[in-house]
């Protein structure tokens, strides 16, 4: 007779950009019956009935009020990833549904990510590719001289479990440390020794030979980062953003570049992504833009996957839930 039956996740799709890894699918299935965004819509209520969660990858399915109407036992939505600025969090719990997400399977990519960019920029590593791998390039001549990171300022906005690993990083690279956190991380400063606490952001801004982004986007780091914080920093620091875009106000970073306010900024994340192809700092040679990859790696998506996994069925089995949002 048949055993006890799997309950119903609602995912995007199965592959393409914003779908669950074909890979991964196996082990899914194992867990939960997926059902994707198309047959939930071709669907009757009798399926709508059966699901108990959305795992949410890449901001995808969306989640508004009507879809949450029409799931009426649903307790988790699994997000893939660790920004949830894309859920309506309030929207969410009115429904008596937890969120999670995931927030160890994405710090170690993303802190590297972070490291890539800095080296990159430091170095002006794209500009001298397009040199070494251009047909009209006849002999080297490169009339420019990057910067060292080795014993450089480092300034990072957000300590939490990728600010950290960033930290640990640039550690080996005999980096000075300087970390803003809305609450200071004593045990992180233990184990980092030498990372000093700045207690406002203007002051890490004013030491800074790099200031790395790492907060989550709320209403209080929407635009953190304007005309006046940069003019705070170093004509000669770089500014790197590997959390969202709008924490950085866009169009006050492309004059501070093009002025000489700043050095240099290399963003992983902009506000859209990706940005209109006409934006100002799409025109800059001093900018070096990744398409949003912090996560972008096997190993991430793997433990993403894992992760959202064990939140929901922590949630469904009414233990302990690894990784809970809270929705305020
Ligand atoms: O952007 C990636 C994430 O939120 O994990």
């Amino acid at each position: 007779m048949g055993g006890k039956e799997l309950p119903g996740v609602l995912i995007f799709e199965i592959g393409g950009a914003a779908g669950i890894l074909e890979s991964h699918v196996e082990f899914l299935k194992t867990h939960f019956n997926l059902i994707t965004m198309k047959e939930f819509q071709k669907s009757k209520e009798e399926l709508h009935e059966k699901i108990k969660s959305i795992f949410v990858f890449d901001g995808r399915p969306l989640i508004d009020r009507q879809l949450l109407e029409s799931l009426p036992n649903l307790k988790v939505v699994g997000n893939s990833g660790v920004g949830v600025n894309h859920l309506d969090l309030k929207l969410i719990s009115s429904f008596g549904a937890k969120i999670t997400n995931t927030p160890h399977a994405v710090s170690d990519s993303t802190a590297d990510i972070g490291m890539a960019l800095m080296l990159a920029s430091a170095r002006r590593l794209v500009e001298g590719c397009h040199i070494a791998m251009s047909p009209q390039t006849k002999h080297f001549a490169v009339d420019w001289l990057g910067v060292e990171v080795t014993r450089a300022t480092l300034g990072i906005i957000g300590m939490g479990s990728i600010g950290y690993k960033v930290a640990k990083r640039a550690k080996a690279f005999d980096m000075n440390i300087l970390y803003h956190n809305r609450n200071r991380r004593k045990e992180e400063e233990e184990r980092l020794v030498g990372a000093t606490y700045c207690k406002s952001i203007e002051e890490l801004l004013q030491q800074s030979d790099f200031v790395m982004l790492v907060v989550s986007l709320t209403s209080e780091t929407y635009k953190l980062i304007g005309k006046r914080e940069l003019e705070l920093m170093k004509p000669t620091a770089i500014l790197i953003n590997i959390c969202r875009g709008a924490v950085v106000d866009q169009d006050a970073l492309g004059e501070a570049l093009q002025n000489g306010i700043i050095k240099a900024a290399a963003l992983d994340v902009t506000d859209p992504e990706p940005l209109p192809r006409d934006h100002q700092l799409l025109q800059l040679k001093n900018v070096i833009i990744t398409p949003h990859i912090g996560t972008a790696t096997v190993q991430a998506l793997r433990m993403m996957t894992e992760e959202t996994v064990e939140n929901t069925l922590a949630v469904l089995n009414d233990l302990p839930i690894p990784s809970e949002v809270n929705p305020n």
